[in-house]
């Protein structure tokens, strides 16, 4: 990805993310311990924790029993954003994740990226041993900027199933070698589009979970039909379709599960719920576990 200056332009603050992220990762890389050969050995000699696979949980949530159609929930830690700054800056990740587990989640997303969203690896370790006991527990999703083979590696060392790839900050030859590369490690990723374009993209890898940003990564901009927008595109295809962002209430939820979406992920409304368990039952609109 440019760094956004090549046509005078400012960069995005996707853009500028990227760069840090870069800078962070060459570091993690050259430090021993967590050198790139290291983490392969690790891998080679089975020390990643076992994994829960993203589609069947995703097929499983607390309204499938009933006449509804089913939709699940991606339960998301997140600490701050670009966009919104701090939202629960000190919040406990571990009490978080069990609150998510109890009310049904079929998947905790954790924001891992230090600079913007405060998040962190720990973050994402202390979600996955909070909840890793219970029986059919949610898959844990490592929610970053992956552009590198090292930052997948690491995502599944420190306990996540899944790892999220965007495919506006990717090449389509990087978004082929990532997928096969998160794949050949157990884990489905969650492939975020937010247009046609990307979504056709993300398809020609052969993505069985895709995940529609409502919210534009270049500007911010939030438009809750742009999942909508996209569902045709996978109606008749072995494709998971998730909603992501913006999502505050049943209304919104009611629309995409009339629409076929599969899945929605809220981050910022969940973080600031004063009654986790009640919100997310009245969000769902589930019946009771
Ligand atoms: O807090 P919200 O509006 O519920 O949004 C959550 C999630 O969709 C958002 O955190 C997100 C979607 N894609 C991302 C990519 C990187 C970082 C964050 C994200």
């Amino acid at each position: 990805m440019s760094d956004g200056d090549a046509a005078g332009k400012p960069p995005t603050i996707l853009e500028k993310i990227y760069v840090q992220r870069q800078k962070d990762v060459e570091a993690a890389k050259a430090t021993p311990g967590t050198r790139p050969e290291e983490l392969d050995a690790y891998l080679k000699m089975g020390l990643a924790p076992p994994l829960i696979p993203l589609v069947p949980r995703l097929k499983r949530n607390p309204s499938t029993a009933t006449a509804r159609p089913s939709l699940s929930l991606m339960a998301e830690i997140k600490r701050a954003s670009p966009s919104k700054g701090d939202i629960a800056p000190f919040a406990n990740p571990a009490q978080q994740a069990l609150l998510y587990a109890q009310a049904g989640a079929s998947v905790i997303s954790v924001l891992t990226e230090p600079t913007w969203f405060k998040g962190s690896l720990l973050d994402m370790r202390l979600a996955r041993q909070a909840v890793d006991a219970l029986p059919d527990r949610p898959a844990i999703l490592r929610k970053e900027f992956v552009f590198a083979e090292y930052q997948i590696a690491e995502a599944r060392l420190w306990g996540a199933d899944t790892v999220l790839l965007i495919v506006a900050m990717l090449a389509q030859e990087q978004l082929q070698r990532l997928y096969a590369y998160a794949v050949a490690l157990g884990m489905e990723p969650l492939v975020e589009v937010n247009n046609a374009r990307e979504m056709a993209r993300a398809l020609e890898v052969g993505a069985k979970v895709v995940g529609v940003n409502n919210r534009n990564l270049h500007d911010f901009s939030v438009d809750m039909g742009t999942t909508s927008a996209l569902v045709d595109m996978v109606r008749e295809k072995d494709v998971l379709l998730c909603a992501l962002s913006g999502i505050k209430g049943p209304e919104d939820v009611r629309v995409y599960k009339e629409q076929g979406v599969n899945a929605v992920l809220v981050g910022e409304s969940l973080m600031r719920a004063t009654d986790t368990a009640v919100f997310i039952k009245k969000l769902l609109e589930w019946p009771d576990v």
